[in-house]
């Protein structure tokens, strides 16, 4: 649905994507992380076909974004991180005036609802706050029904209650068969949502695969207080100091957790501060960039 090959991008003299290579399967969330500036949002609107690649093939549902702008127009959505509203109008009649020029477009009150918005339809998009302003573009986003979705920070700005709200509302879309190409920088957010992911940074892929598969190859952590008269020499598995917080990495933390906790029993020590943890994208996320 989506591909992407050696896709080069620069503005002037600086290249801000680099010969990246992705692509995403029919009804996959696949997340495009990366701190800021690395080039997530060029890859969005090259696909958009909003900007010409440099060199590369950049590929929607078969077709050159470019050269068949109007048919992958036709058939994607895209939510970016800055929405042109005309301030004056109403949620409703700035979702109508979409309508109009939006080809099987969903009724208004449902993409209303699907976005959480169904109760401020008549607000002027002027009083919205910013994370309804987020939901209204999700509304417009998905108006034609999409087979692919571009969603540029689709959450930032709303509240914890109309973040679940979106999720839910991906997650129904991809399993209608919507295929979505998701940017974040809540890695929370990723790792629930999609099922595959990239790491970019200063215009590269860092780290990329599977979301369950990578997380399972990362080593989790335990970590605890040092008790008092004990050297970290005298502990059954290496740590790293960080003041008087001792963190074990581990494949298993569990049995890291239950080796050290035996050990403690048989000393007559109490381990405070005992903190079990599976691999996090995060982890993930800083150890990518870190390498970089
Ligand atoms: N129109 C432009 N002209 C010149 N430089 C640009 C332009 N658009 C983006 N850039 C630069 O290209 C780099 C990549 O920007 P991009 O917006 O793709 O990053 P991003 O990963 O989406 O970042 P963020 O997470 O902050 O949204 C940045 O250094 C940015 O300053």
């Amino acid at each position: 649905m989506i591909q992407v090959n050696g896709l080069t991008k620069s503005y002037g003299d600086f290249q801000a994507v680099k010969g990246i290579s992705f692509e995403a399967l029919p009804g996959e969330v696949f997340a495009l992380l990366g701190r800021n500036g690395a080039g997530k949002t060029t890859t969005i609107e090259v696909l958009a076909g909003f900007q010409p690649a440099d060199a590369g093939q950049a590929r929607v549902l078969g077709l050159d974004p470019m050269k068949d702008r109007r048919q992958v127009r036709r058939r994607t959505g895209i939510m970016l991180q800055e929405a042109g509203f005309f301030p004056d109008l109403t949620v409703v009649q700035t979702v109508e005036s979409w309508r109009a020029f939006t080809p099987a477009a969903r009724p208004a009150h449902e993409a209303l609802e699907l976005a959480g918005l169904l109760d401020r339809s008549a607000t002027k998009v002027r009083q919205l706050s910013g994370g309804e302003k987020r939901r209204l573009d999700l509304a417009l986003a998905l108006l034609g029904r999409p087979d692919v979705l571009f969603l540029d920070e689709p959450t930032t700005g709303m509240d914890p209650e109309a973040r679940r709200n979106t999720w839910e509302v991906v997650r129904a879309l991809a399993a209608e068969g919507t295929t979505i190409l998701l940017t974040t920088h809540y890695l929370d957010e990723a790792q629930r949502l999609a099922t595959r992911m990239a790491i970019m940074d200063r215009g590269e892929i860092v780290a990329s695969g599977g979301m369950a598969e990578t997380l399972a190859t990362q080593a989790g952590r335990v970590s605890f207080e040092l008790p008092e008269g004990i050297s970290p020499q005298e502990l059954p598995l290496p740590v790293t100091m960080a003041g008087a917080v001792a963190t074990c990495r581990a494949e298993d933390p569990d049995l890291a957790a239950q080796r050290l906790l035996s050990w403690a029993a048989e000393k007559g020590l109490r381990l405070r501060g005992l903190e079990v943890r599976t691999a996090s994208l995060e982890d993930l996320f800083l150890e990518g960039i870190g390498n970089a």
